[in-house]
């Protein structure tokens, strides 16, 4: 017998514009689509209209001309509840999403929201804390946490309410080198081993790029490029005229390649090549 068709698109995005009341045209002519299982990045300088995009796919945005469909359902025509069952967004603040006195308590509110019984809060707080490497810090208070600490504790709320789409806004923000590398890690390890689908904005051109498999760049309210990053990060004039730049990595490589004479002209290693090294020697840690 036939395997029964199964469409991967978990998000598909077809606006043809977005304005906020004062008039700020921030979306237009917007057309993209979020498979199951993938990680993918809406990459975009300031004011290019992440956030806004992140909040209609969250369904937090309404008024816009177009369409929006979760599991080929029409966002705007579900109960909240049914969207948040599904898909958690994280704030690209985390003091404007952290609120209970302790990390525990934080982390539990979801899933007692929903109506669960103690012992699963329990063992849902414990394990969402487990992924996010929090365990230790289960009764400290919020307000003494450091930021790369708050920014995980979002991050485990969501995942004690078992979704399965998480929308994040700049969720390396603010972070030191390794908070990004480590915040980035985490994120690899819940799209990779727990089937999470992850769609992040960003600004983060360097190690960023490296770990999606999608990028979707924006600039001012339209999708100007999109692809493998391998495939993004090709064309630095391109890059440079939505006010971004290639990844450090890929500018040697290019560079390397395009020095006429040189034997880095034969260079083999492609950004696709360096992405998978990294993510193969995460997985061997
Ligand atoms: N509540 C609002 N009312 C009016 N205009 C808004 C509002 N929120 C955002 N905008 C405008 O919409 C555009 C897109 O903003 P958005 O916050 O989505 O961009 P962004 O890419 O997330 O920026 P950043 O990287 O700085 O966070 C900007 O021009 C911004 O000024």
């Amino acid at each position: 017998m036939k395997e029964p068709f199964v469409d991967q698109t978990r998000i598909s995005v077809n606006l043809e514009s977005y304005q906020y009341p004062d008039g700020t045209v921030a979306l237009a002519d917007l057309h993209l689509g979020i498979a199951r299982g993938e990680f993918a990045g809406i990459l975009g300088s300031n004011g290019s209209g992440k956030t806004t995009l992140l909040k209609i796919m969250d369904g937090l945005i309404k008024g816009y001309r177009g369409e929006v469909l979760l599991d080929g359902d029409n966002v705007l025509r579900l109960h909240p509840r049914d969207i948040y069952r599904k898909v958690g967004l994280v704030f690209q603040n985390p003091d404007d999403q952290l609120f209970a006195s302790n990390v525990f308590e934080d982390a539990a509110f979801g899933p007692r929201n929903m109506g669960c019984a103690e012992p699963e809060v329990k063992s849902r707080v414990e394990a969402a804390l487990a992924s996010v490497d929090m365990s230790e810090f289960a009764a400290k208070g919020i307000h003494n946490l450091s930021y790369g600490q708050k920014k995980r504790v979002c991050i485990a709320g969501l995942l004690a309410m078992g979704h399965e789409i998480l929308l994040l806004d700049e969720p390396t923000a603010g972070l030191d080198p390794m908070g990004e590398y480590r915040m980035m890690e985490l994120l690899t390890r819940l799209n990779r081993d727990h089937g999470v689908t992850i769609v992040m904005a960003t600004h983060s051109v360097d190690l960023v790029p490296i770990f999606l498999h999608q990028l979707h760049i924006l600039s001012k309210g339209r999708l100007v490029r999109g692809g493998a990053p391998e495939d993004v990060f090709t064309a630095p004039e391109e890059l440079a005229n939505v006010k971004l730049r290639l990844p450090h990595i890929a500018e040697l490589i290019y560079q390397l390649k395009h020095e006429d004479g040189l034997p880095f002209s034969r260079l083999p290693l492609t950004i696709g090549e360096a992405r998978r090294e990294m993510v193969e020697a995460m997985s061997k840690k």
